[in-house]
């Protein structure tokens, strides 16, 4: 991040920088990482930076503050202000693309560190910042990738905070899980021939069927949404039909037809039963109808919310002695945070935003100045207790 000369007269410092950061495009399709500081990597011809805080017992589990720097990218001609400018209107809320997702979060994990170390504070573990590319691309060349890397394990990561989002009310959400996401393709097949006759066998029959049983399905996930009380959407499966690929012309019938669906599944639904589903509604449909996936997650581990698990009632009580109220629940698209915890490691999703509508990926991203700072004290409070974790009987 490129320092200025001069910040707004009265404007928190940590509100300057952050607004500087939302500046740069590390937006898709093709992100400028500008001059990231190579710290420590480098994998697939893409960086993951790591900054270190030395605990005073290094030997013990560390803490990773983990966060993504890219962005998804804008429709420009929808927006207030320029998505890429960090636009402060007179309320303090600042426009940005990333604002929610997630360059907040890094600017309060390095602001936390930063007033953490100024004030002489030690902790016990070790804390890693880590700022990783592509998680909205599916982190192929970032964290997908590294969770696999001899660096990374050289870390030695106990527990990890990654991104959540906004919650448009008091209280703050927090993600133990996610959904597993699965995009599929059904290929259906079929006898070509004119379109004036009645040809047996048609593609487009198959992929009437096929949507039909998708859509039925997704209107049944929708009702048990709607009509529980205690449900959110990360309870049940989304199935959203995004693409439709096939024919060559208005009187040719086509000897082959796709669909493509975008599921999300709750890690309580059974995958094997779930695949075997979808396979019967696959040859129901007709002969040869065949899927294939472009992502098939498989990992359903979930982190302790267990108040007698150590890293969860660190990080509850520290909340609690803020007089924060938390909201747990299942993430319901894909972050990072699913690669580290496939590996065995507790990840927690928290992006500290109350009174803040959800607005990811969205027209008009924005986060307001308070609540921002307000974010900072309290990863001033979380880092500590979370580096505070009392020693395993296996830590050495
Ligand atoms: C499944 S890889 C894509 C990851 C992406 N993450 C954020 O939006 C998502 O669609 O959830
Ligand atoms: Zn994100
Ligand atoms: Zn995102």
């Amino acid at each position: 991040i490129t320092r200025k000369d001069s910040y707004p007269e009265g404007e928190d410092p940590s509100v300057s920088l952050f607004r500087d950061y939302l500046r740069l495009k590390t937006v898709h399709p093709d992100p400028d990482y500008g001059e990231t500081p190579l710290l420590y990597t480098e994998i697939n011809n893409t960086f993951v930076t790591i900054v270190t805080w030395e605990g005073m017992n290094p030997a013990l589990k560390s803490i990773l503050l983990n966060s993504h720097t890219d962005v998804v990218p804008v429709f420009q001609e929808q927006w207030k202000y320029d998505a890429f400018s960090a636009f402060k209107d007179a309320e303090g809320n600042i426009y940005a693309r990333g604002s929610q997702d997630m360059k907040c979060v890094t600017i309060q994990y390095i602001q936390a560190v930063r007033r953490l170390k100024v004030a002489g504070q030690k902790l016990m573990r070790t804390v890693h910042l880590m700022f990783v590319p592509d998680e909205e691309v599916g982190g192929h060349k970032g964290m997908e990738t590294f969770v696999k890397h001899p660096e990374f394990q050289k870390l030695n990561i106990g527990f990890a905070l990654d991104e959540g989002l906004a919650n448009p009310g008091e209280a703050f959400t927090v993600f133990y899980g996610e959904r597993n996401p699965w995009w599929i393709t059904v290929h259906c097949p079929g006898s070509p021939g004119h379109g004036s006759r009645f040809v047996e066998n048609t593609a487009a029959e198959k992929l009437r069927h096929v949507i039909n049983s998708f859509l039925d399905f997704r209107e049944k996930e929708k009702h048990r949404l709607n009509t529980s009380e205690c449900f959110t959407l990360g309870d049940v499966t989304t199935v959203n039909m995004t693409m439709v690929k096939g024919g060559v012309a208005y009187n040719v019938i086509p000897a082959e037809m796709d669909v493509s669906f975008d599921l999300r599944i709750p890690p309580t639904v059974n995958l094997q039963e779930f695949e075997s589903q979808i396979k019967q509604w696959c040859k129901e449909a007709g002969d040869d109808v065949t899927y294939q996936f472009a992502q098939k997650h498989m990992n359903q581990s979930v982190t302790s919310i267990d108040e007698n698990d150590p890293w969860w009632k660190a990080f509850s009580a520290a909340c609690r002695a803020m007089n924060i109220t938390l909201e747990k629940e299942i993430f319901p698209a894909a972050t990072d945070s699913r690669f580290i915890r496939a590996i065995g490691v507790p990840a927690i999703g928290f992006s500290p935003m109350n009174r803040t509508p959800i607005l990811l990926h969205d027209h008009n991203e924005y986060l307001n100045e308070q609540v921002f700072l307000k974010g900072i004290s309290m990863y001033e409070r979380l880092i500590p207790a979370l580096a505070s974790v009392a020693a395993f009987p296996d830590e050495a």
